[in-house]
């Protein structure tokens, strides 16, 4: 079943490339290796399935992380006039898109498994393997299973082709809490500590959260806190420059030490928003999360309520591993919101139900391609309404 699942990611490819992207993708991609064909001609026992889909590595970073960022064109920044006009509808559509991975496998499976069958363990079991598949995680299956098992008993539910009514609307009930956006709170300027492994989407998503802010009218000034990687200044700077927003960035190496100028200087020039950049790291090693903490200790001593927000970017491809990595950034941090990238190239949508059973922080933003518009404020309703 793994490699029926291996499978299935193999497919995928993000769907909008960017001429950028392309001259990356010209390099030597990271890949897993291939799967075997495997028929899948029988649902395997629960024990089984629960071992296969456990993580394999802990703490594995995306395949991306080896790879130069790319950069969207120039042409990327105009917003397509159909999306401007159409506002809530051309968000839903955008998501719809960028879930379709998720959403084709989800659909094939859940019409295959339903359409005139009686209602019976045997189905139970499929539909078991179909979430664990989706990366919906052992909990929140279970808690999935179990809350349509009594409103099929309470509601004397015979046809199986209601179960999927059921799914959906137990999925919004599980996603719902953690659908919590950012409301801007407190002395201004608002700091937001962005931090998350290596090729998460960290510098992206402040490119595109710049942009919505900017959108909401808000000023915002970025500090180029990843010191570690040369580029990282460089590429930040880009989304500056696209924005039209000051990229604060210093030769000395310190992180705090950039963060900590930015943070006066958006004092001075009356600010509302700093978005802090930070370099990527491993939970698992030690040191680095040591020195982030000491980052936040260093904000605080800036402005007694920053961090206001500490914003971890998770990288939806790795699944399971991304509930490992919150578990230890929240340890460390104390993380307030999450932004879960790469929806768009992921059949692996139903981790956010796996956040939302095991790590129930607030899911502020979705990223569902790499342009500039593609970070959504997440919505249950919205979400689940794109999965099926
Ligand atoms: N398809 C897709 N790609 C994304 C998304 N967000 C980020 N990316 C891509 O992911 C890659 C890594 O993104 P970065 O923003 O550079 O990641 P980072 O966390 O800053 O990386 P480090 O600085 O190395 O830690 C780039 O190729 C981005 O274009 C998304 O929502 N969808």
């Amino acid at each position: 079943m793994f490699e029926f699942l291996k499978k299935i990611i193999k497919k995928d490819s993000p769907e909008k490339k960017s001429a950028a992207k392309k001259e990356v993708a010209k390099k030597p991609q990271k890949k897993g290796p291939s799967a075997p064909k495997q028929k899948v001609s029988k649902t395997p026992r629960i024990s089984e399935k629960k071992e296969a889909l456990r993580p394999k590595q802990r703490f594995e970073p995306s395949p991306k992380v080896v790879e130069k960022k790319p950069i969207a064109t120039s042409e990327e920044k105009i917003i397509p006039k159909e999306e401007k006009k159409s506002g809530f509808f051309g968000f839903a559509d955008k998501i719809k898109k960028g879930l379709t991975r998720t959403r084709e496998k989800l659909t094939t499976e859940l019409t295959t498994l339903f359409s005139g069958k009686k209602i019976d363990e045997a189905l139970f079991e499929e539909l078991e393997t179909i979430l664990l598949t989706s990366d919906v995680g052992i909990s929140a299956t279970t808690y999935l299973l179990d809350s349509i098992r009594a409103s099929i008993k309470k509601n004397n539910i015979e046809n199986a082709d209601e179960i999927k009514g059921l799914l959906k609307e137990k999925l919004i009930e599980l996603l719902a809490p953690i659908e919590n956006p950012l409301v801007l709170k407190g002395t201004n300027p608002y700091v937001i500590m962005v931090v998350g492994v290596n090729g998460a989407g960290k510098t992206t998503t402040i490119g595109k959260l710049t942009k919505i802010f900017l959108d909401e009218d808000k000023s915002v000034l970025i500090a180029a806190g990843d010191t570690f990687r040369a580029a990282a200044t460089e590429q930040l700077q880009v989304w500056g420059q696209r924005n039209n927003v000051h990229v604060v960035s210093q030769a000395s190496g310190d992180p705090g030490a950039v963060i900590f100028d930015a943070i006066n200087s958006a004092k001075a020039k009356n600010i509302d928003i700093v978005i802090a950049d930070t370099a990527g790291r491993l939970p698992t090693q030690k040191h680095l999360i040591d020195e982030i903490t000491k980052v936040k200790r260093v904000i605080n001593k800036c402005h007694t309520e920053a961090p206001h927000e500490i914003l971890l970017v998770l990288d939806a491809n790795t699944g399971q591993n991304a509930i490992s990595q919150l578990k230890i950034f929240n340890e460390a941090l104390g993380i307030t919101g999450l932004a879960l990238t790469k929806l768009d190239g992921t059949a692996k949508g139903g981790v956010i139900a796996a956040i939302a059973k095991e790590q129930p922080i607030p899911l502020r933003y979705i990223g569902v391609g790499e342009s500039i518009d593609d970070l959504k404020v997440f919505n249950a309703q919205e979400y689940v309404d794109a999965l099926f």
